[in-house]
C-alpha cells in the first residue's frame, strides 16, 4: 500500500477501477457457432461474425488488505442466484448460518462469534428473505436449543409462517407488542445477570447452558414512527441493553431497517454490533451509516441478494434465495398449534415450568 493511504482510498474507487477495465469489448469465438453454420452463398459473411464476434467484458475486482493491498481481477462477476438447498443447509451446523458466496468462497455467519448483526438495505432487495433463511437455519440446526423473539414492524406478515413453531416465543407485530416483548426479555435478561453473578459464572459458555435466545427485528426504523414518545425511547433502550450485556447471557440480536439513518440505531446496537449484512442502499450517507465507508449505494440495480458482508474486512457476496415451499419443508415438524398465552411464559430451558408472568410499562413524569 502506498504511503498515506489506505484500502479505504482504493475501495472507495471500486466503481472506477471496474469500469476502467471493462471499458472495452474483447474477441470471443464460440465454437458452437460453427455448427450452426448454413452451407449457403452467405458462409464467409456467417464466418467473418463468428470471427469478429466481441463481447464486452464483464471482469469483477476485490480488494482487500491484509498488511498488502490485493486486488484480485476475475474474469467473470459474481453469480446472479444461489438457491437455499438441502445440500448448502448441509454446510452450516450450529449456530452458523449461511450468507452467501464471493467469487472464490462460501461465506458462513456465526452467532457465537459475532452475536449481533445489523441487516440494511432499500426495500425489494433481500432483508425478509436472508432474516428468513436464518430464522430457518438456526430452527433446523438448532431446534432445542433456539429460542425467537420475532418483531415484525411492518406487520407480522413475513414471519407469520414461524408463528406457531415450538421455538418461537413471540412475534410482535407492533408497536404495543414489541414493547411487551422487549420488557418481557429484559427481566429474563436481568433475573440471567443475577443469577450467573449469584454463580460466578462470567458468561453463558461458562454456565454450560446451551440455550440462545435470537431477537429478530424487521424494519427496526418502525420504531422511531411509534406515536408514544416514551415507547419510543423505552424500545430503543431496551433493544440497547440486548446488544450492551445480552451476548454473554445468551441473547443474539439480528436487527433490519430499511431507513438505516444514525437516530435509527439504538446507540448500544451499533456500538457493539461488529457484524453487518448490508443490501443496496440508497445513498452513500446511509452506506456510512451502516459500514463507516461509502459503497453500499453502488451495489448492482435490480440485484436482490447481492450485498456487502461486513466484519472485520468487507465482502460482497450473493445472499441464498430460500423459497416458502422449502422454509415449510424444514419447519413443519417444529409446529404445535398452542394457545399463544401458553407461549408467552414458555419455559427457555430444558423442560422446566416457569410462572406465567405479565409485564406492564409504566411511564412517571419526572
Ligand atoms: N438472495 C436472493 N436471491 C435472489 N432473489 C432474491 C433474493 N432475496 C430476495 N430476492 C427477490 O427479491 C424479492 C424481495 O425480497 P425481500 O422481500 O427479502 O425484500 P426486502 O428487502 O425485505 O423488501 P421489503 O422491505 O419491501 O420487505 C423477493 O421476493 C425475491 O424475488
Amino acid at each position: 500500500m502506498p504511503l498515506g493511504l489506505e484500502l479505504s482510498d482504493f475501495t472507495d474507487r471500486y466503481g472506477k477501477f471496474k469500469d476502467g477495465l471493462n471499458n472495452r469489448s474483447a474477441h470471443r469465438i464460440n465454437l458452437k457457432d460453427f455448427l450452426r453454420l448454413k452451407l449457403d452463398r452467405s458462409l464467409p459473411k456467417q464466418l467473418r461474425k463468428i470471427i469478429n464476434n466481441r463481447e464486452q467484458l464483464r471482469k469483477e475486482i476485490e480488494m482487500e488488505y491484509d498488511g498488502m493491498l490485493i486486488i484480485r481481477v476475475y474474469d467473470k462477476g459474481l453469480r446472479t442466484d444461489l438457491p437455499y438447498t438441502d445440500e448448502l443447509l448441509a454446510k452450516v451446523s450450529n449456530w452458523v448460518i449461511p450468507i452467501g458466496v464471493t467469487l472464490r468462497e462460501f461465506i458462513r455467519h456465526d452467532f457465537e462469534k459475532l452475536q449481533m448483526l445489523v441487516v440494511a438495505g432499500m426495500t425489494r432487495y433481500g432483508k425478509t428473505v436472508f432474516l428468513k433463511n436464518a430464522i430457518t437455519t438456526l430452527i433446523h440446526n438448532e431446534p432445542d436449543n433456539v429460542k425467537f423473539t420475532l418483531i415484525d414492524l411492518k406487520g407480522g406478515l413475513a414471519f407469520n409462517r414461524f408463528a406457531n413453531c415450538k421455538q418461537v416465543n413471540t412475534v410482535a407485530k407492533n408497536a404495543d407488542e414489541a414493547l411487551l416483548a422487549l420488557e418481557a426479555l429484559h427481566v429474563e435478561m436481568e433475573e440471567r445477570q443475577a443469577l450467573f453473578l449469584s454463580k460466578g459464572w462470567e458468561d453463558i459458555g461458562e454456565a454450560g447452558w446451551k440455550e440462545r435466545h435470537f431477537i429478530v427485528v424487521d424494519e427496526g426504523a418502525e420504531i422511531m414512527g411509534f406515536e408514544s414518545k416514551e415507547a419510543r425511547e423505552r424500545c430503543m433502550y431496551l433493544l440497547g441493553e440486548v446488544a450492551r450485556i445480552g451476548a454473554g447471557m445468551g441473547f443474539r440480536l439480528i436487527f433490519a431497517t430499511q431507513y438505516p439513518t444514525a437516530d435509527v440505531f439504538p446507540r448500544q446496537v451499533k456500538a457493539n454490533t461488529s457484524a453487518a449484512l448490508c443490501f443496496k442502499l440508497k445513498n452513500s450517507t446511509q452506506s456510512m451509516v451502516v459500514l463507516d465507508r461509502k459503497g453500499a449505494e453502488s451495489l448492482p440495480v435490480k440485484l436482490p441478494g447481492r450485498a456487502i458482508y461486513q466484519t472485520d474486512c468487507d465482502l460482497i457476496v450473493q445472499t441464498p434465495y430460500i423459497t416458502n415451499d422449502f422454509i415449510d419443508t424444514k419447519i413443519t415438524p417444529h409446529i404445535t398449534i398452542r394457545a399463544r398465552s401458553e407461549e408467552h411464559g414458555a419455559s427457555s430451558r430444558g423442560n422446566e415450568e416457569k410462572p406465567r408472568r405479565s409485564y406492564t410499562t409504566v411511564f412517571e413524569e419526572t
